[in-house]
């Protein structure tokens, strides 16, 4: 049975948890604590573990495959392979200092910097050529400054609100771009129920990324219009009972859909029908 790790709390678990369930797998009932479930239809057991836990159970080969950020598996210094970017969970990962101080890396020498991931921090500052005292805290990172354990801090930021309600401003390039991602054992052999469910989760990521597009089009324009929809391979193109039309179908970026969608009716297209795509297997 393969055995995967599930975010059991924080800001992945929700989408992680969304989009095993989109892809075919079973759910943990709403309001459920239990830490393990077992799906029989697919032959998985999934273990809902803490985020920051996940990559320390793959990497030790206890569990086949995870579900956790790029940051926390980088942090954990785990002997893990990212196997997929899910698309969800975006975040930086970034120093950051009290708004106006004109703090930089450089100033970083001799500081205390507060962060609940300090290999990623230390990493960093070796790589930098900067000694630095690394102040590891659980969470809550950006009050650490004011209640004066910390000169300036390194830590996640996903819209920036909480860096700014308290009054600190981000410096420096960022440290590590994050986002949920399927993790594997390194180097781990190749094994068909792994790849079954790799395949399923890329199915899903593209197919939020994705929509498909139909619409009619007059023959003797269709070269023009159909190079605005080329699609992955090719669109599909398909008679119509009337000889002088043809139908296409397409799939499009989906932060491009209305952009083409315009461009498309511009260009003398009909009856454009943007339909989301609820997962695929794109070969
Ligand atoms: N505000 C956010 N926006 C986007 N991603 C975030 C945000 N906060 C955390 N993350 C991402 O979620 C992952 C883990 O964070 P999470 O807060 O769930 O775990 P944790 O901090 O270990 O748990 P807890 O906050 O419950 O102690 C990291 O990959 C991080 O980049
Ligand atoms: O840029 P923002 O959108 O404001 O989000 C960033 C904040 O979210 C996370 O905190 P979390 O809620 O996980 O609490 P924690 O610091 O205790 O982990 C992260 O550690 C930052 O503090
Ligand atoms: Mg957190």
């Amino acid at each position: 049975m393969l055995r995967v790790a599930v975010p059991n709390k924080g800001a992945l678990s929700e989408s992680a948890s969304e989009m095993l369930s989109e892809a075919g797998y079973r759910r943990r009932p709403e309001g459920s604590k239990d830490l393990s479930l077992i799906d029989r239809e697919n032959d998985v057991e999934f273990f809902f573990l803490r985020p920051k836990d996940i990559a320390v159970y793959v990497g030790s080969g206890r569990l086949e495959l995870g579900i956790t950020g790029r940051d926390l598996a980088a942090d954990s210094m785990a002997e893990v392979d990212e196997l997929l970017d899910l698309g969800f969970g975006h975040s930086t990962f970034r120093y950051a200092g009290p708004a106006g101080a004109g703090w930089t890396t450089e100033r970083l020498a001799g500081a205390r910097i507060a962060t609940s991931y300090p290999n990623i921090v230390r990493r960093d500052l070796r790589e930098r050529g900067i000694e630095a005292e690394v102040i590891r805290l659980d969470g809550a990172v950006e009050i650490s400054i004011q209640l004066g354990v910390a000169d300036c801090i390194a830590d996640v930021v996903g819209s920036g609100r909480t860096l700014k309600v308290h009054d600190l401003e981000a410096f420096g390039d960022v440290l590590c771009d994050s986002a949920g991602v399927l993790i594997g054992r390194a180097d781990a052999a190749s094994s068909p129920t792994v790849a079954r469910m790799r395949a399923r989760l890329q199915g899903v990521v593209f197919a939020q990324q994705y929509m498909m597009l139909d619409y009619d089009c007059p023959k003797d324009i269709f070269d023009s219009v159909s190079a605005i929809t080329p699609g992955i391979e090719s669109p599909t193109v398909s008679p119509m009972a009337d000889p002088a039309w043809v139908a296409v179908r397409s799939m499009v970026p989906r932060k491009k859909v209305n952009a083409i969608m315009d461009e498309l009716a511009e260009a003398g297209a009909k009856a454009i029908i943007a339909t989301d795509i609820r997962s695929c297997r794109m070969g």
